[in-house]
């Protein structure tokens, strides 16, 4: 049977069934940019789930085509969000609707303008581009990859201490607290030589693989050339990326291997149509591997997808991969990609892999976040736990906020008085748990929370010495986590791990800035920072900055 095809018949006859050939849109105005968290609670407290905004847009497009595609669907939710008032402004609605022919053709037309784009400006072979995509300092020698990120990590500090300067309205007590951002040689922080990372080639141990089809319209599993809003679908092959695992790209082979030779399509991103969607690879030093393949089961009843399912646990068992555990994903929304919002199945295995880090092993489920190249990982947990301590004989806590699977607080757990983790995805915290008691740590508590919820768990913490391990995602933690670090006298030193520094801006200058009614507590001052390569031929790197109290003279 061609599924796509059931499929195309399904939509026709759902139009045939009361819903028009229009796609309904309402576009919502007056919205702030970015913000997307508090936009989301808005929409989601009006009963409204799907929407798409990008976050420069003072604009966001419900979906009416995917939950009701009718008018009085696109109509109701206009009633819902006309003229109520939101961050200062009332907002406004607006209502359209497109064939959905001519909105495929939109796509289509997008999409062919963007290949014309490339092949006009662009000599590269589809190889190169990829290559440019997904590592691009491929073609620079290790060495001067890791000159030039050295180099931007002191720029960022600069940065930091020339918008400090630059702040307006100080008192004369808030420039005494910060003088220091005067000039470089006032700051004195010392920049350590970048940690190299051991292993340059094949180092990720997490790989997330599109399936689609590749420039000549092959089944493949592999990324995506190019952005998939720029109308780009086209999936290349991972064979010449030099930071995937070896391993990864056999598991990739093997399941190309599986959707080539499947009765059922692949998923078609454009049309919403079509099975096979991603796979999800862990290949960990320890030699445990996970498998987690992503389809839709629109087109599937339920005979066909337990009847997949036995295929599957067969197919590879034979496979010659050896995982350690496979699972099943099932995903019928739109976004792309694995997510937490898929229901998850345990196929073989009991959907948990290990990785060991400085003697100590840890526990990863599917949905937890894992540094994805170990030997880096124990390179900055090291260090890390060298800038952690103060003074050895008195009692430390470590607030190891934004904790993961509780990996930094577990490392250094014997060296102190206690380690307190908060971490919001709940999975995460079940791993750190587990990995406390596995290791024979008892010193531990965590919290499955956003750390930003748990405020009082880190101003209350009292112990001769507090140190806070800040290990934020990429746009860092929210303000009221800065503003409660300030407030508790009892922190006095502050390690923040950055993966990018540009975003996390704005929490470093929370830490420094002077006194103010709304940022308490005297402010921190960078003391050391270095920079520890855990990504090879990308632009990414991370950043660890140790932040300490200024003294009030
Ligand atoms: C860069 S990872 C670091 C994890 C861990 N420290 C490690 O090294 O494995 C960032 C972690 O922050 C978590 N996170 C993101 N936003 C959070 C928030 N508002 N509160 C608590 N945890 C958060 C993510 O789920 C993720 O586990």
């Amino acid at each position: 049977m061609n599924s796509s095809k059931t499929a195309s018949v399904q939509r026709q006859s759902l139009n045939a069934d009361g819903k028009d050939d229009y796609i309904h849109r309402v576009k919502i105005l007056n919205l702030p940019p970015h913000e997307i968290n508090s936009i989301k609670k808005l929409f989601q407290s009006h009963g409204i789930h799907k929407f798409k905004k990008a976050p420069k847009w003072e604009y966001a497009y419900l979906n009416c085509a995917v939950s009701n595609n009718t008018e009085e669907a696109a109509k109701s939710a206009m009633s819902k969000l006309q003229g109520i008032e939101f961050k200062k402004k009332k907002l406004a609605t607006e209502y359209s609707k497109v064939s959905e022919k001519a909105f495929r053709s939109r796509f289509e037309a997008k999409k062919k303008k963007a290949e014309e784009n490339i092949a006009m400006v662009d000599t590269r072979t589809p190889n190169e581009r990829f290559a440019d995509q997904v590592t691009p300092h491929y073609k620079i020698p290790y060495q001067d990859q890791v000159a030039k990120k050295h180099k931007l990590g002191a720029r960022y500090l600069n940065t930091l201490r020339k918008k400090l300067n630059a702040l307006l309205e100080i008192n004369d007590a808030g420039k005494a607290q910060i003088a220091w951002t005067n000039t470089l040689e006032d700051m004195n922080c010392e920049i350590l030589d970048i940690i190299h990372s051991p292993a340059i080639n094949g180092y990720r141990t997490k790989c997330e693989f599109t399936i689609g089809k590749d420039l000549q319209g092959k089944k493949t599993v592999g990324f995506l050339l190019g952005l998939y809003r720029d109308g780009i679908t086209a999936v290349m092959s991972p064979d010449e990326c030099l930071h995937v695992h070896e391993k990864a790209k056999e598991i990739a082979k093997t399941m190309e291997h599986y959707i080539q030779q499947s009765e059922y399509e692949v998923y078609d991103r454009v049309e919403k149509v079509g099975v096979w969607r991603s796979i999800m690879t862990r290949t960990q030093r320890t030699g445990d591997i996970m498998i987690l393949i992503q389809l839709s089961t629109k087109e599937l009843n339920e005979e066909q997808l337990n009847a997949e399912k036995r295929k599957l646990i067969d197919y590879w068992k034979q496979s010659g991969i050896n995982a350690t555990t496979l699972m099943l994903q099932a995903w019928n929304g739109d976004s792309n990609g694995i997510t937490d919002k898929g229901t998850t199945e345990v196929l073989t295995g009991d959907g948990y892999v290990y990785e060991e880090i400085l003697g100590c092993r840890f526990r990863i489920s599917s949905s937890a976040f894992f540094q994805v190249n170990t030997p880096a990982t124990e390179l900055l947990y090291s260090k890390c736990a060298e800038w952690s301590s103060i003074d050895e004989h008195k009692k430390t806590t470590i607030l190891d906020l934004c904790c993961g699977t509780g990996t930094i607080g577990i490392t250094m757990a014997t060296r102190v008085d206690r380690v307190v983790g908060i971490e919001m995805i709940p999975e995460a915290i079940v791993d750190a748990k587990a990995n406390a008691l596995m290791n024979n740590i008892t010193n531990v508590q965590y919290y499955a929370s956003k750390v930003e919820e748990k405020i009082d768990i880190v101003t209350n913490e009292k112990n001769e010495q507090v140190v806070a391990i800040l290990d934020p995602p990429r746009n860092g933690v929210h303000t009221s986590v800065i503003r409660a670090v300030r407030e508790s006298e009892q922190i006095q030193k502050v390690i923040f791990i950055s993966c990018d520094a540009k975003q996390a801006m704005q929490n470093f200058i929370g830490l420094c800035r002077p006194t103010s009614n709304r940022f308490k507590g005297l402010p921190f001052k960078p003391s050391r920072a270095v920079s520890v390569d855990l990504f090879p031929h990308t632009d990414h790197c991370e950043l660890m900055i140790e932040f300490v109290r200024i003294n009030q003279g």
